[in-house]
């Protein structure tokens, strides 16, 4: 299990993450939704070593984890097969074939990133980060930019790729409809100086159809809760610093 227990940050005078605790356990896809600018970023870096905190604790992440960010970053000079193995080089060339596939990619295993469209360099990306595997997994607005359709195929490949090992998936997105079809906790972030401000539980199997009327009043809650922070008192520059409503 992962466990943040109050982390700060904080960057020369501008102050970012306050106080922010979390758990993420195996089997669990937590979406975290805030405000542009708010510190998802930092917190992924934190929790991945790239970024140390200026207090807190982050514990359960010293096994494999596979982070992936808001950019592809595949290599230019390797294949889209290669990009994919380089994390795991010693892996039976079927697994590569076969997250390959899931991915959609097949015929376009000897393509240079250059020749991908962006879709299709996310999807890699994707592939890279099951392929190196582990028990945490950190997306950062992984599909960012894609249009509506190809999206809702990238959640439908991460589930389809995700219920063969059950990660922890910690998966940041400003798109509530991504959250709700394949989360099983939202938690809300408060403007800068960040925290978690409330968590909402998600119903039944991951996969839902994100417009089904049984989500509409939960749908509702989450919005009313992103315009809201400055009424309700759950807002950044020093204010009450987390509400965990389960
Ligand atoms: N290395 C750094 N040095 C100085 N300031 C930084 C650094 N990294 C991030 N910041 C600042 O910290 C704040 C949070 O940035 P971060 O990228 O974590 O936000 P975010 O919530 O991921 O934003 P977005 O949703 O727009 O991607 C921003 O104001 C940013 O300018």
């Amino acid at each position: 299990m992962l466990r943040l227990s109050g982390l700060c940050k904080r960057f020369e005078d501008l102050p970012v993450l306050s106080n922010l605790s979390l758990t993420l356990s195996r089997g669990e896809i937590v979406a975290l939704i805030g405000p542009s600018g708010c510190g998802k970023t930092t917190l992924l870096n934190i929790i991945s070593g790239l970024t140390a905190p200026d207090a807190g604790t982050v514990e359960g992440a010293d096994g494999r984890l596979s982070y992936m960010f808001q950019s592809a970053r595949l290599l230019p000079w390797r294949t889209v097969e290669e990009n994919i193995r380089l994390v795991r080089e010693d892996a039976p060339a079927e697994e590569v074939r076969s997250l390959i596939t899931a991915v959609g990619l097949e015929g376009f295993e000897r393509y240079y990133p250059g020749q991908l469209s962006g879709g299709m360099a996310r999807r890699c990306a994707l592939a890279r980060a099951f392929h190196f595997g582990g028990e945490i997994f950190l997306m950062d607005e992984p599909f960012q930019g894609l249009d509506y359709g190809i999206r809702m195929e990238m959640l439908s490949m991460l589930l389809s790729i995700w219920q063969r090992e059950r990660p922890g998936v910690l998966f940041v997105t400003h798109e509530i409809d991504e959250a709700l079809t394949v989360a099983t906790r939202i938690a809300v972030l408060a403007p800068r100086p960040t925290a978690i401000c409330q968590w909402f539980d998600l119903p039944g199997p991951e996969g839902r159809d994100a417009s089904a009327p049984e989500l509409a009043r939960l749908r509702q809650e989450i919005i009313r809760r992103i315009t809201g922070y400055n009424q309700s008192g759950c807002h950044g520059n020093g204010g009450p610093q987390e509400k965990v409503i389960y």
